[in-house]
């Protein structure tokens, strides 16, 4: 006698597949919570953080979550995980950044979102591709006021040499003409607080202030420098930025010597050999050069910021798993543009993969995230390639340079912003004759 009829089994069965794949479907990414609550793995991933995320994709595939600090983050590698990133109505920028902004700026929640998008088309506008070139004569002036003060030759810490040009400068054009401290005291106290508020603003964007007293000192110092003058804090801290990246820039041009020989014999050609003279740059010579920002863009792919964010409003789907709303979903720049398939020889520093980039036409190379991507990428990006361009130019057309130490290693602690130097290098600058 049968037991069950072949049409209950079929019907059974059917059902059975049905719930498999609806709980496949609901299953969410592979999570790393280590073994303390709350804290979760926040001991291992804060030790290297960038180390962490790659090991990770190799053991548990291209979406996993890690369990920090009472914050899950769920990060995503490849293809359509990052479709979902920059593309899903799902997944929200402004709520993902809004908790770290009040941290580090103290700009309340409700004052910033109000604000944000309106702040955004307002920067957009005044620094965009449309207005970009006025900055040109402005830039090449503060420059040059700020390489007198260097003389004729001598040798410095890569990273202060290039923060003393562009400190200033950044803060003169960005902010108000002036603004930047003049006397040697004050000039000392901004250096200090913004050394002090730049190194805790990894710890400070993810902690209540009271527990960085020195922190938020710096941080308070700054704020009343800026107060009537904050469209934005990536603003000023976007001065790091660039002066990280022109650190590592000029790094990677002088300690390679074909690209550093042709650099200078460009400059050379389009503004003469002696290096006395206060040269103006127009748009048209900087299109001469375009060697210069093919290194700069190269070493940005090689030293991107570490993570970029959104938070997931509804959940949304990724290869099998479903990620929950609540979670932060993460997308290394820094990682992805070492993908073989996006860039051929990841690790080599080849400014000449940037010849294939349509930049007359403002396209970067495909898979190139430095800035982010969509609606929110970075809105300084165009002002950040000029103004580090033209300081390159002045440098070089001014200076005989050469580094004194090995450029050094980019350092595994930071996640945020462009990857930082590991130690010193020094620089020895002669005026050319
Ligand atoms: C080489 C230097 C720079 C790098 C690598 C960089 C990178 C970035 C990145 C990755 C983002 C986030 C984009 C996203 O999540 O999709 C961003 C946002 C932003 N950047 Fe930059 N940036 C640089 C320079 C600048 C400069 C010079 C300014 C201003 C003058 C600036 C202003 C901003 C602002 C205001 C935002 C936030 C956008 C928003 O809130 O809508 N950045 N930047």
């Amino acid at each position: 006698m049968e037991l069950i009829s072949p049409t209950v089994i079929i019907i059974l069965g059917f059902l059975a597949l049905l719930l498999f794949f609806q709980r496949k479907n609901l299953r969410g990414p592979p999570c790393i919570r280590g073994w303390i609550p709350w804290i979760g793995a926040g001991f291992e991933f804060g030790k290297a953080p960038l180390e962490f995320i790659e090991k990770a994709r190799i053991k548990y595939g291209p979406v996993f979550t890690v369990f920090v600090m009472g914050t899950r983050m769920t990060f995503v590698t490849e293809e359509e995980g990052i479709n979902v990133f920059l593309k899903s109505k799902e997944v929200n920028f402004e709520l993902a950044v809004q908790k770290p902004v009040y941290r580090t700026a103290s700009i309340p929640k409700n004052t910033f979102l109000t604000l944000h998008e309106k702040l955004n088309v307002t920067i957009k506008g005044k620094i965009g591709t449309v207005n970009l070139y006025q900055f040109t004569g402005q830039l090449t002036e503060e420059l040059h006021e700020q390489l007198e003060k260097l003389g004729t030759h001598g040798t410095m810490e890569l990273s202060n040499f290039v923060r003393h040009l562009l400190y200033p400068v950044s803060v003169n054009i960005l902010f108000q003409k002036g603004l930047f401290p003049t006397n040697e005291r004050k000039i000392r106290e901004f250096h200090q607080h913004f050394q002090a508020y730049d190194e805790g603003f990894e710890y400070g964007s993810q902690m209540p202030e009271c527990l960085l007293s020195h922190w938020s000192k710096s941080k308070k110092w700054l704020l009343a420098l800026f107060e009537k003058n904050i469209p934005d804090i990536k603003t000023y801290r976007s001065a790091k930025d660039n002066s990280v990246v022109t650190f590592w820039t000029l790094g990677f041009v002088l300690s390679h010597p074909s690209v550093h020989k042709t650099i200078v014999e460009g400059i050379s050609s389009v503004f003469g050999t002696a290096g006395k003279d206060k040269i103006k740059v127009s748009e048209d010579d900087l299109k001469k050069l375009p060697l210069i920002r093919w290194c700069i863009l190269e070493t940005l792919r090689l030293r991107a910021p570490g993570i970029i964010t959104r938070k997931v409003m509804k959940p949304v789907q990724i290869l099998n798993y479903t990620v929950p709303s609540g979670d932060l979903l993460m997308l290394s720049p820094f990682w992805l543009h070492r993908n073989p398939k996006y860039f051929p020889e990841p690790e080599v520093f080849k400014p000449e993969r940037w010849k294939k980039a349509n930049l007359e036409k403002n396209a970067f190379l495909d898979g190139f995230m430095a800035f982010g991507s969509g609606k929110y990428q970075c809105p300084g990006r165009w002002f950040a390639l000029l103004q580090i361009q033209i300081c390159i130019i002045l440098i070089l057309y001014k200076y005989d340079c050469s580094l004194l130490d090995p450029l050094p290693k980019q350092s595994s602690l930071h996640l945020v912003g462009v990857q930082q130097p590991e130690g010193q290098c020094h620089i020895e600058f002669k005026q050319r004759k």
